[in-house]
């Protein structure tokens, strides 16, 4: 067993085997007629490092926003965690994605009058959960902010807010996390480090992660990828190399 689930159980350990994402037949057409997803299908198993990558307008902020339950598709079905939310009110799929799901931004999104603590907790407290302390204080070491958290956001590395962020992210135990550009505002190092932890995250915690980026070597870190072009998929990546992806990139027009 690693170090990390020593006496603390995995986050996503119910033992069926429903799919941490099932996407059947999803199509989103703007007002105005921008049709940014065409029939998209896909099955996320849990456990999985998924990356979606593809050129710019191809439809992945729309992919995630529906999946996540930030905005309603035009059609079909979305189910987290075996939930389905396509057809849910707004009220009713702010509840789902404060239960199940959690974020992870570009720009960390922490509330810079926070301590790193209360950072980490607000979501929580946002939906009226009591924090689990043992699992909170065994994030923290695995993301080594042990003594960071009484800091402001401010007085910490870009690398160290993003730790931070990925442990909002992972404390209320959400069926998946949506990673959004997670290292596109980090230097390479600390791009690396963020990346190896999602990676790790997923592999020792049986977490689900979904990441858009841009960049191919991020994208190698994940177990698969995705590749989009006009609101479709067009490519599924097993263990891709950045050097496959960006040349499916540059076969696209984009890389
Ligand atoms: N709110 C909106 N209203 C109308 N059209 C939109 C809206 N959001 C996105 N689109 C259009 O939908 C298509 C897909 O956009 P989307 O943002 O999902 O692509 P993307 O792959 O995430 O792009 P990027 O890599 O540039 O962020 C584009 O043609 C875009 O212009």
């Amino acid at each position: 067993m690693s170090k990390l689930l020593k006496g603390v159980e995995a986050a996503s350990a119910a033992p069926d085997h429903t799919p941490a994402i099932a996407l059947a037949h999803l199509g989103k057409t703007y007002p105005g007629g921008v049709r940014a997803l065409d029939d998209v299908s896909l099955t996320v198993e849990r456990g999985t490092f998924l990356a979606v990558m593809g050129p710019s307008g191809s439809g992945k902020s729309t992919l995630m926003h529906c999946a996540a339950g930030l905005d309603a598709p035009t059609v079909g079905s979305v189910r987290i965690d075996g939930y389905e939310i396509a057809g849910l009110n707004e009220t009713r799929r702010t509840e789902l994605r404060r239960e199940r799901i959690g974020f992870v931004f570009q720009s960390y999104n922490l509330v810079p009058s926070l301590s790193v603590a209360d950072n980490i907790t607000l979501p929580l407290r946002l939906a009226g959960r009591a924090p689990d302390q043992e699992w909170l204080r065994t994030l923290i070491e695995r993301v080594d902010l042990a003594d960071r958290l009484t800091h402001r956001p401010a007085e910490l590395s870009g690398g160290q807010q993003q730790r931070a962020a990925i442990v909002r992210a992972l404390a209320a135990r959400p069926a998946v996390v949506f990673a959004d550009e997670p290292t596109g505002a980090l230097d390479l190092r600390s791009a690396h480090e963020v990346l190896n932890l999602l990676r790790d995250l997923v592999d020792e915690l049986r977490q689900t992660v979904v990441m858009v980026t841009h960049d191919p070597a991020a994208a190698a870190q994940a177990h698969q990828a995705l590749v989009m072009a006009d609101g479709r998929v067009v490519d599924t990546l097993h263990t891709p190399t950045a050097a496959d992806l960006a040349a499916r990139l540059v076969a696209l027009g984009e890389g």
